[in-house]
């Protein structure tokens, strides 16, 4: 049986709004296995960001604790939860976000110049690996705005993951792609998960969950059920998405 990398215990999370509670993640337990491909699936609404968020202290739970190398996360203050989502953990979301002004490769540096851990040298060889085995090359020294979309992503792929995060957090990171760049980003997700990479995705789409090795239901900030798979290879594709949409199905999808 792997490692746990990430627990939450009796996770909840609570929105207000003119004095009317909306409890969006309830009670919620979840233990994520280290080098695991995890999908987090279920109807909109029904919280899948939200638990993303909690569990990645992008956003704090209401109660409930989330474990992350054997430390409750949600006791730490600002400051040491900024160092764990620059050094610990990696982000990728729908919607690029890229700072407008530097490059790509300028963007990709960053997260690796801020972690003290690392010479710069080491940084900067890094980022080159990271561009080639992005397929980014010849995009790395133009501005966000001048390459693909396809392009931008593969580079917030390398940024997310300069610092050898312990984990990969991705919210619907192909939505906004076309099929061709889903194909890719995908692709190199796959591989980092294959060397070895723990990922947390959400996704509404079954071509991006085949990837998973794991799926995680979501319903009304519940987990209703969960669904584990062999790792994924190219020539199990069809099945896969057979077999996952029976599932689905059978959670009322
Ligand atoms: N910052 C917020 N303030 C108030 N309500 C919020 C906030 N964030 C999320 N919610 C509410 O929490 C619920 C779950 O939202 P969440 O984005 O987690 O769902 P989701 O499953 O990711 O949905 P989708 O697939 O549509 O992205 C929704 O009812 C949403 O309106």
């Amino acid at each position: 049986m792997a490692d746990i990398i990430l627990q939450a215990r009796d996770l909840c999370k609570s929105f207000s709004s003119e004095g009317v509670q909306n409890h969006v993640l309830n009670n919620m337990d979840l233990d994520i296995y280290k080098g695991d491909f995890t999908v987090i699936m279920g109807a909109s609404g029904s919280g899948k960001s939200t638990l993303l968020y909690s569990l990645s202290g992008m956003d704090r739970p209401t109660s409930g604790k989330v474990i992350y190398d054997g430390e409750d996360i949600t006791e730490y203050n600002e400051k040491r939860m900024a160092e764990l989502r620059v050094y610990e953990f990696g982000f990728v979301f729908q919607q690029i976000h890229l700072v407008s002004n530097l490059s790509i490769r300028e963007n990709i540096l960053v997260p690796g110049y801020m972690n003290k851990d690392t010479r710069t040298k080491e940084t900067e060889n890094r980022a080159d690996e990271l561009i080639k085995k992005m397929n980014i090359e010849s995009a790395a020294d133009r501005l966000p705005a001048q390459v693909s979309g396809g392009e931008a992503q593969r580079g917030a792929i390398a940024r997310a993951v300069i610092n050898s995060p312990g984990i990969l957090f991705a919210d619907e990171p192909t939505g906004a792609l076309n099929r061709r760049n889903t194909q890719d980003v995908l692709d190199l997700l796959t591989e980092l998960n294959v060397e070895g990479q723990s990922i947390l995705m959400v996704t509404h789409d079954v071509r991006a969950a085949i990837r998973a090795n794991r799926i995680i239901y979501i319903e009304d900030g519940r987990i209703i059920g969960e669904l584990k798979l062999s790792q994924y290879i190219e020539e199990d594709r069809k099945s896969r998405e057979s077999q996952i949409d029976a599932w689905l199905g059978s959670m009322q999808w």
